[in-house]
């Protein structure tokens, strides 16, 4: 639940999904009250015998009682082939609703840096569906059943009543017993293989490095850690568990036994129908089902209701989140930093400390500065990709890091310093995965001087990049990303390091795209080693130490500061 601006709660996608299908649940309790009841068929079917026919004699009501019977486990097994059918049909209905919500939550939690928690949540996703699918979903409709074949036994005889709540209750005590034992241990179990699972992609994404680095084997320790952690506490939990379901499972015969004892003395001393021997046990068996299933699927029940929790939490946390952030359109130009800061959360150590400026349209900043000097990082602020510690970052009076939530809006390009591409072909990746408008694409391509080489590719823009640009030249990565940052024409372009693999030529080209850009009214702020691209700027900012040493028009810049290499240090 949220809580929206007038105070009250409001369901979260997860919420308003479950409640959508409350239909269908009503239903599927229906088919399974139809499924308990015809479960007393063969309980009648004995009684009946007793009764009628042995008293009778008569081959025709037996007969005539055994098709009825046998038509009620029929109708009963339909009903039970049904509700599972719509159990997964909700399922499915599910998955297709919320996967498209929960992967964008789940994208935006991993951008504020919690990307164990988004893997888990896209994760329980599945399993909530599987959890629908499996068998476990079913026996919870059939738990509310329990109580009636207990009290049907109590009608029979209250001592046999007795016998069947006795061990119900004894059942359920055990199952509390496993929940309690195992909790800590498989959460451990849980926590442990999620961080190994984490570190085995991070170590798949370095693989080749981390080969080339003869690293390998401690990579395969780092995984291998966790997993052994996670190992050793699941079979703890596990060993805990199988102890009491073996108690649980003498206890169960113990009073299948006590209940056929029970019911012949019954019979003797009170001169009852004998029936009663076998239909108090058939009922205590149906009355202990559920039980016994649910103390079996109560993993997967305890599993689902995690998973749901944490799901559930998340998208509370990333609404809430957007909501606080969510501004106004942006009405007025030009980037402001008023006292940005940012302070590394673990060490509380201070990266950048109260840099302020202002740049208007058509402006082309180079930032320089020692390297450590937190150029990156505030180039990252600029482009919205973190948000700042303390201060403000503004692109037309607006909070840079909420411009995202502007769907469609493409107000700021960045070209990261790992680069970091994504998607398969040319047009996707420039595209920004939704190059629909081919023209923009091309025009992106065209503004950075990368539409002639693209068009000499083997399909032009359709040409596969493999995974990341694994098939491109590093040089050929940064040009692509420095088009997918221009494209759509955005206010603001922020290119870190982007010239660090251009030869003379890529450096030249992207000089005119810089020069371009300016003549387009775009703010590009350059995060640079390279003192030759100065001439194309108009504004200098020296880093030092997280500050802002200077500001000011490049050509004052140059002349106050970079005359003498030791005191700009870059
Ligand atoms: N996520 C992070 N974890 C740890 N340290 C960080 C992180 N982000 C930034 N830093 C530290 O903050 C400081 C500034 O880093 P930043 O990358 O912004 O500097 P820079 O001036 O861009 O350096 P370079 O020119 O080498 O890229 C560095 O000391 C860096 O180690």
């Amino acid at each position: 639940m949220t809580t929206n601006s007038k105070g009250s709660q409001s369901p979260t996608h997860l919420v308003t999904a479950l409640r959508a299908c409350s239909g269908a649940f009503c239903l599927v309790f229906l088919y399974s009250c139809g499924y308990n009841l015809f479960l007393l068929a063969p309980s009648i079917y004995l009684l009946q015998i007793y009764d009628r026919v042995l008293s009778s004699r008569s081959a025709d009501t037996l007969i005539m009682l055994t098709l009825i019977i046998a038509a009620a486990v029929v109708v009963g097994s339909i009903l039970d082939i049904v509700r599972r059918a719509a159990l997964t049909r909700i399922g499915s209905w599910l998955d297709h609703r919320l996967r498209p919500v929960v992967l964008t939550a789940c994208f935006e939690c991993g951008a504020r840096a919690d990307a164990g928690l988004a893997n888990e949540c896209y994760k329980d996703l599945s399993n909530l569906r599987q959890f629908l699918d499996a068998p476990a979903s079913a026996l919870l409709f059939d738990i509310p059943w329990a109580p009636v074949f207990l009290l049907l036994l109590f009608l029979v005889h209250p001592v046999l009543g007795a016998i069947g709540l006795m061990t119900a209750v004894a059942l359920l005590l055990m199952a509390v017993l496993t929940e309690l034992a195992t909790r800590q241990p498989l959460a451990q179990a849980s926590a442990a293989l999620a961080r190994s699972q984490l570190r085995f992609a991070n170590a798949l994404r370095y693989i080749q490095v981390i080969r080339a680095m003869n690293m390998l084997n401690g990579a395969t320790q780092l995984v291998y850690r966790d997993a052994e952690t996670a190992r050793h506490a699941q079979d703890g939990a596990m060993q805990r568990a199988e102890i009491i379901l073996g108690l649980s499972k003498s206890v169960r015969m113990l009073a299948q036994i006590l209940m056929m004892g029970a019911a012949t003395w019954l019979v003797l001393e009170e001169n009852g129908n004998p029936g009663i021997i076998f239909v108090s046990s058939l009922l205590l068996g149906r009355g202990l089902a559920p039980i016994e299933g649910a103390i079996g699927a109560w993993r997967a029940v305890a599993f689902a209701y995690a998973a749901f929790n944490r799901v559930n939490r998340m998208l509370v946390a990333v609404v809430a989140e957007n909501r606080v952030r969510t501004v106004p359109m942006p009405e007025g130009s030009g980037l402001v930093l008023d006292r940005v800061g940012y302070v590394l959360a673990p060490a509380n150590r201070q990266i950048l400390n109260g840099v302020s400026m202002r740049l208007v349209p058509g402006d082309c900043l180079a930032l320089i500065g020692p390297s450590g000097s937190g150029k990156s990082t505030l180039g990252r602020i600029i482009a919205g990709v973190q948000p700042a510690t303390f201060g403000c970052a503004l692109l037309g009076g607006v909070d840079i890091s909420a411009l995202p939530l502007y769907g469609g809006m493409r107000l700021v390009g960045y070209l990261p310093q790992d680069i970091e591409l994504f998607g398969g072909a040319v047009k996707d990746v420039i595209g920004r995965l939704d190059g629909t408008d081919a023209g923009k694409v091309v025009e992106a391509a065209k503004l950075v001087g990368l539409h002639d080489t693209i068009m000499r590719l083997p399909q032009g823009y359709d040409t596969d990049i493999g995974e990341g640009g694994s098939s491109l030249l590093r040089a050929q990565r940064q040009q692509l990303g420095l088009a997918r940052a221009v494209y759509g024409n955005p206010a603001l372009v922020v290119l870190d390091d982007p010239n660090s693999s251009l030869d003379y030529e890529g450096e030249r080209r992207l000089f005119a795209a810089i020069s371009r850009m300016r003549a387009m009214r775009m703010m590009v702020v350059v995060i640079t080693h390279r003192m030759g691209i100065l001439p194309v700027t108009n504004k200098i900012a020296i880093m030092r130490d997280g500050a802002m040493e200077a500001f000011g028009d490049s050509d004052w810049i140059f002349d106050t500061y970079l005359q003498s290499p030791a005191r700009s240090g870059t």
